[in-house]
């Protein structure tokens, strides 16, 4: 399968400590790539370390071109979306305020507004009082929305209750269908239903890379994540 993005080498320290070291990897132009690992093994620096939002080192290939010395705003630009880890609403501004603010183009709205009816009834409330499942849909929508050419999107089901991980899951297979993603998950059965390929961290190294069924049917699991696999779980 080809990449859309080509990682390699890339390297990014917070505050002195090495928290991504080296990592090297592919995100498949089609479908779902999971970056996977235990907590703090630096998953999420290693996204925003591919954002520029870290200062970095390596090579990060985007579609044939290098954007490892490019500025945040400029990566963004050439249609990469961020879904971050804390959903990072605008508090005080209404969900429709939210969503306005977010706008490019617009291309999927519709497409989202009916994966998401419950933010067109919620339009005028202010998003800091929204649950954290409804923070997330905000969130999600806000990078859905436009035509993106890759999708990062870091834990978008954390905390959330099973029916909205179940809402959020098909969200993101709606999206995944039109646009790449690098997703981090800890829910598994998440990873299972979408990914095709995991990329695995521990240490800020990649440990493992592969099928993803392959691995969540695997002892790999247990070793890298600390849970039981389908084949120790039987
Ligand atoms: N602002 C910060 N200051 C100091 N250390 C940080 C900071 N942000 C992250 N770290 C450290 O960097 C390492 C990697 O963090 P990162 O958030 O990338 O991990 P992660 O794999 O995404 O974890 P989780 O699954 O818990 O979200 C951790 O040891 C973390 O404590």
């Amino acid at each position: 399968m080809s990449a859309v993005l080509e990682v390699r080498g890339l390297s990014a320290r917070i505050a002195g400590q090495q928290v991504v070291e080296d990592v090297a990897f592919d995100v498949a132009a089609q479908g779902v790539t999971a970056l996977l690992g235990r907590n703090g093994v630096g998953k999420s620096s290693t996204i925003k370390a591919l954002l520029g939002i870290l200062e970095r080192t390596g090579e990060v290939v985007f579609d044939g071109t290098r954007i490892d010395r490019m500025l945040t705003h400029r990566i963004v630009q050439r249609g990469i979306a961020y879904v971050p880890e804390d959903r990072e609403v605008f508090g005080s501004l209404t969900v429709a305020e939210n969503l306005r603010l977010a706008e490019r183009d617009g291309t999927h709205r519709d497409a989202v507004a009916r994966l998401f009816p419950e933010l067109d009834e919620r339009a005028a409330q202010q998003a800091g009082t929204l649950s954290g499942g409804q923070q997330q849909m905000v969130s999600l929508a806000r990078a859905l929305m436009n035509d993106n050419r890759l999708l990062l999107v870091d834990e978008p089901t954390k905390g959330l209750a099973p029916r909205i991980v179940g809402d959020v899951t098909r969200a993101l297979r709606d999206a995944a269908e039109r646009t790449p993603m690098l997703l981090v998950e800890q829910n598994l059965q998440v990873v299972r239903d979408l990914a095709h390929t995991v990329v695995v961290l521990s240490g800020g190294r990649v440990v493992h890379t592969g099928p993803a069924a392959e691995f969540l049917d695997s002892p790999l699991v247990h070793r890298h994540l600390g849970v039981a696999g389908a084949e120790e779980a039987a």
